[in-house]
Formats: C-alpha cells, sequence, structure tokens
C-alpha cells in the first residue's frame, strides 16, 4: 500500500515520515499522533503554533503536517503547486522533533479528501495509536460539506482550535448535532495569531515584509523561487 501512494522518483516520507513505525515497537501502550491538515500556501507561524500547543494539550507524541495535494475547496483560487508547498512545510517543521511533514495526500491523485487519508492512516497504524485531526475553526464551520463527514468523526478524534475572527462553537455544535454518532471532537483555545496565507501571499505580492511571521527558512525558499509575486 505505501509504495503505491508515492509519485515517481519521489524520496520523501511515505506515509507519516519519523512517525511510520508509531506504535509498533511498544505494543502495551498508547500513543497519539496529531495530524495537521492545510494547504499551507504558503505554512505560517499561526499554524506552527496551533499544532504545537495542541501537542502539549493532548499529550501527542507527534504531528504530522500534511499539505493537500488538490483541496477542492479551493479550487479555482490558483493555489501553488504542492510540491512547493510540501517543501515549504518541510522546511518549517524541521526543526521540531516533535513534527514531521508527509506525502500523502499530495501522492494521492484526484481531489483531497480528509476521509481517504484517515481511512489509510487508520489502516496503517496498530490500534494503540490514537489519531487528532486538527483543524481551525474556520476550517471546521464547513466540515458538514467535506466528503463523508460523518465517518471522519469515527476514523479520528477531531480538534478544533480557535481563531481570530471565528466562532468556534458554532461549528462544533453543528456538527455534533449532525453526526451523533463520533468518536469524539474537543476544541482548544490557542494563541491568537492573526495571521493568514492569504495576508502573507498579499504581503509578498506588495513587497511588503513577512519576517517573523513564517520561519525564515520558508521566507527564504519564498523569495529564492519566487513566489507570491505575481510573476511565478
Ligand atoms: N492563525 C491561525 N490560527 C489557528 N488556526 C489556523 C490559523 N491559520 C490557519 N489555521 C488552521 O490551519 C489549517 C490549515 O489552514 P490553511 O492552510 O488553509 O491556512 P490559511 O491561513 O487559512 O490559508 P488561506 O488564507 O489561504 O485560506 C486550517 O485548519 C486552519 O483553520
Ligand atoms: O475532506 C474534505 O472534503 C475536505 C474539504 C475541505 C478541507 N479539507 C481539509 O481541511 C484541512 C484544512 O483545509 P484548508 O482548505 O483550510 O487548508 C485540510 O487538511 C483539507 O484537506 C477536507
Amino acid at each position: 500500500m505505501q509504495e503505491s501512494q508515492r509519485g515517481e522518483n519521489q524520496t520523501g516520507p511515505v506515509v507519516c515520515g519519523r512517525f511510520d513505525d508509531m506504535g509498533r515497537k511498544d505494543a502495551d501502550r498508547t500513543f497519539r499522533l496529531g495530524i495537521m491538515g492545510g494547504t499551507f500556501d504558503p505554512v505560517h507561524i499561526g499554524h506552527l503554533a496551533c499544532a504545537e500547543q495542541v501537542r502539549d494539550a493532548f499529550g501527542l507524541d507527534g504531528v504530522v503536517f500534511m499539505p493537500a495535494g488538490d483541496p477542492w475547496m479551493k479550487k479555482g483560487k490558483g493555489v501553488t503547486g504542492a510540491e512547493l508547498r510540501y517543501d515549504m512545510v518541510r522546511l518549517a517543521v524541521a526543526d521540531n522533533p516533535y513534527f514531521d511533514a508527509s506525502r500523502l495526500e499530495i501522492d494521492r491523485a484526484g481531489e483531497t479528501y480528509t476521509v481517504d487519508t484517515l481511512r489509510v492512516l487508520r489502516a496503517h497504524y496498530p490500534e494503540n495509536v490514537e489519531l487528532y485531526f486538527i483543524s481551525g475553526a474556520d476550517a471546521v464551520f464547513n466540515i458538514l460539506k467535506w466528503r463523508d463527514s460523518d465517518e471522519i468523526g469515527k476514523l479520528a478524534r477531531l480538534v478544533v482550535v480557535t481563531r481570530p475572527g471565528y466562532i468556534l462553537n458554532d461549528a462544533r455544535r453543528r456538527y455534533m448535532r449532525t453526526h451523533a454518532s463520533i468518536l469524539h471532537m474537543s476544541s482548544i483555545e490557542v494563541t491568537a495569531l492573526s495571521i493568514s496565507s492569504t495576508d502573507l501571499r498579499e504581503k509578498v505580492k506588495e513587497g511588503r515584509s513577512i519576517r517573523y511571521l513564517v520561519p525564515q527558512p520558508v521566507a527564504e525558499y519564498i523569495q529564492h523561487h519566487g513566489l507570491y509575486t505575481g510573476v511565478s
């Protein structure tokens, strides 16, 4: 299964990088793996801080960042190529031993559905690995429109994080009411960082600084590849 998820000539992690073997060596212990899904166009410190705070609060053993290959809800918005977004995520997580990046969704053809990813992860990991899908309040607001949204909550625990400008409880209540059978859905208040990829793309286009809003290697990558200038 793992090899078939990979594109040709690609050498990146197959499922969840350094977490691929989670749960296999110590079968008596429960492991907790966070999945931080996103378009990451580009990844920014809002994503990193939120994943880190969820990791800390929920005692996660690791968080895998999962860039979406073809984020269907952002169709027509000119999303940057998956390889470039994956590279930036890889650079952003490199200095945190609890983080890694996965190629799973960018190596899968067609539109990206979270349920497909969670099915692969659930089949890959033994039962002593619990999955925690992390989502911001804005993304989860639309969760009832996601492919097989009822199944998502059965495959993983959902952790919804606060985001400036979005009301968290509305989304949570709607999902809980609609899918009464879900395993678990929690919400957590994270440090309010009013930062978005949209804002970052705008800033680069206008020639303004994004320093300290993204990790420095990501800023350098954006500059080196001429991303978001409107001419690349
Ligand atoms: N500043 C933030 N605080 C909390 N959660 C965030 C923040 N930015 C993004 N997220 C969450 O991270 C996940 C991935 O977000 P995404 O890659 O779409 O970034 P974005 O900043 O929302 O991008 P865009 O502006 O292009 O829509 C989503 O679940 C989103 O809700
Ligand atoms: O499964 C779906 O139908 C679905 C629809 C929209 C978004 N998602 C996932 O939600 C996460 C955040 O998405 P986004 O568009 O805010 O970057 C990311 O992992 C997406 O793949 C998933």
